[in-house]
């Protein structure tokens, strides 16, 4: 699978992402910094966590009008899988490549631990080696993961099939727990857990893995 980490000003994640890439997906990504115009060709595009330009003025916000964003945007549109954790989520939907909005989380405290994930769609190339279902345990590391989108938006992403991934328990006071979605083409994920973390029982557990094995088999 040839894959491209996009990698900003505060980026943390970005070295996570490419190790679990290059782990599962057998080639090591390139990494692209933030100021290019133009993406390698590639059939994965990866936004990392992280913290970019400090999280000021809100998450993501000037992240997504970063020169590479506009390509980001294009390849999305031409069907390139992309796909963003965290920080990278913030990013996608400032970008309004994905709707809906990150707030606060509602206890206003930074929440950094494993939590119980329902992976509701597993027909996409990002899902197809979890089951349907499934609950698994991914960390979350986020101060801004508080999903929210008006009920039009919400019910149309229930309606469509968009929810991908639901927290099992309370986490930060997303609308309708909703923790992951995609675009409607499929195409585009944004999560807030991590699973580049937990990719071998090393590092506490594998749930992750098999995110990457999925998108493995789908792009190779
Ligand atoms: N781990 C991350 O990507 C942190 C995300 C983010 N900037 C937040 O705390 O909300």
């Amino acid at each position: 699978m040839k894959a491209a980490v996009v990698v900003f000003p505060g980026s943390n994640c970005d070295r996570d992402m490419a190790v679990a890439i290059e782990k599962i997906g057998g080639v090591k990504p390139q990494m692209v910094w933030h100021g290019e115009t133009d993406l390698p060709d590639v059939d994965l595009i990866a936004l990392p966590g992280g913290f970019s330009y400090g999280d000021y003025l809100r998450t993501g916000a000037i992240a997504a009008n970063s020169p590479i964003m506009s390509a980001v945007k294009k390849a999305a549109e031409e069907g390139r899988h992309v796909f963003g954790v965290c920080n990278g989520f913030q990013m996608l939907a400032e970008a309004q490549i994905l709707p809906g909005a990150l707030l606060r989380n509602s206890g206003l405290d930074y929440v950094c631990r494993d939590v119980d994930l329902v992976v509701e769609d597993s027909e996409t190339p990002f899902t197809l080696a979890y089951e349907g279902g499934e609950t698994i345990r991914i960390p979350v590391a986020h101060h801004d993961g508080n999903y929210f989108a008006d009920e039009d938006t919400l019910d149309r992403l229930e309606g469509e099939g968009q929810v991908v991934f639901r927290y099992g328990e309370a986490v930060n006071g997303s609308q309708r727990n909703i923790a992951g979605i995609r675009n409607k083409r499929g195409n585009v994920l944004g999560m807030m857990p991590h699973p580049e973390r937990l990719i071998e029982d090393e590092l506490g557990g594998a749930d992750g893995r098999r995110l990457f094995e999925g998108l493995a088999k789908t792009l190779s």
